[in-house]
């Protein structure tokens, strides 16, 4: 679903992502960790359109988003929920998820917001899948914010796509809710086959709901592996403030990071997981 060979973006001068390798398979939760700084929304914004890359291979969902792709191509295979839902507070909650079907409908229907029976139907069934089928009629701004979020989510699964990027979804809710909104996302998306990248602070919840971690530091990936590899070290090199990282080997398929830069052969009793550290 995701491939990513030896990505690298600048911001003029700030090198931002220094040769990023990775590939996300269908139905994968991806929690990407890391210091505020690292690259992690810049290589979700890659991965989304929104940054061109400098350098490096980078396809989602069939797309090659090193070539020229329109947008509304992108918004058939790949959906975002973003920190602040960014949901229309005036509209209905259908309306709201309907607007993920905006890319998928004709341009004359999208500008009169003309919607077929059958996206109703498909917008009602994504808000029956995050349990709020009851709440479609009201308006939005009603409703708490863990329930926007999870209205954010149903539009993007109503944009039926094969990757859905997240970056920080419950930044801004509470323990109990952000729980709550990370399951239905993570049972919505592994029902559904979809791939998903969600950047993340909290190191708890990346370990209750990733399927796998990845670890940025610097713009470089030190940490590829299962949530029980996340150890110590691990965690060290993730959120160390030291001199920059030197420059890594390419990490090979059966291969494991053992320390920032040291992919070595895997094991065979390790966990079956790509890589991870030992
Ligand atoms: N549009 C931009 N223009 C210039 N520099 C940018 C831009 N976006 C990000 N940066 C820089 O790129 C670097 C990485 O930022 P990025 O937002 O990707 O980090 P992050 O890991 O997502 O951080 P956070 O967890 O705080 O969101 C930072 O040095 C930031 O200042």
């Amino acid at each position: 679903m995701i491939t990513i060979r030896n990505l690298r973006k600048s911001y003029g001068s700030n090198h931002v992502l220094h040769g990023i390798d990775m590939d996300v398979k269908a139905g994968e939760f991806v929690v990407m960790l890391g210091l505020s700084g690292a690259g992690k929304s810049t290589l979700l914004r890659c991965m989304n359109g929104l940054n061109q890359p400098d350098s490096g291979q980078l396809q989602v969902g069939g797309i090659d988003l090193m070539q020229k792709h329109s947008r509304r191509e992108l918004a058939r295979h790949v959906a975002m929920v973003f920190q602040h839902h960014n949901l229309v507070q005036r509209l209905s909650v259908r309306k709201n998820v309907l607007t993920g079907r905006l890319g998928q409908v004709g341009t004359l229907a999208s500008v009169l917001q003309l919607f077929r029976q059958s996206d109703i139907a498909l917008a009602d069934a994504c808000l029956q899948r995050v349990g709020l089928a009851h709440k479609a009629d009201e308006r939005t701004e009603a409703l708490s914010g863990g329930q926007m979020q999870r209205v954010g989510i149903a539009r993007a699964l109503a944009q039926q796509p094969q990757v859905i990027l997240a970056d920080e979804p419950v930044a801004s809710l509470d323990p109990k809710t952000a729980r709550s909104v990370l399951q239905y996302l993570r049972e919505a998306t592994r029902e559904l086959g979809i791939a998903v990248v969600c950047n993340l602070h909290q190191v708890d919840y990346a370990k209750e709901f990733g399927d796998r971690i990845v670890g940025l530091s610097q713009g470089r990936m030190v940490f590829d592996g299962a949530p029980e590899l996340l150890n110590e070290d691990a965690l060290n090199a993730i959120y160390s403030t030291d001199m920059p990282h030197p420059p890594q080997a390419q990490a090979e398929p059966g291969m494991v990071l053992t320390a920032p830069g040291a992919w070595l052969p895997k094991p065979m009793s390790a966990v079956a997981t790509a890589r991870g550290l030992q």
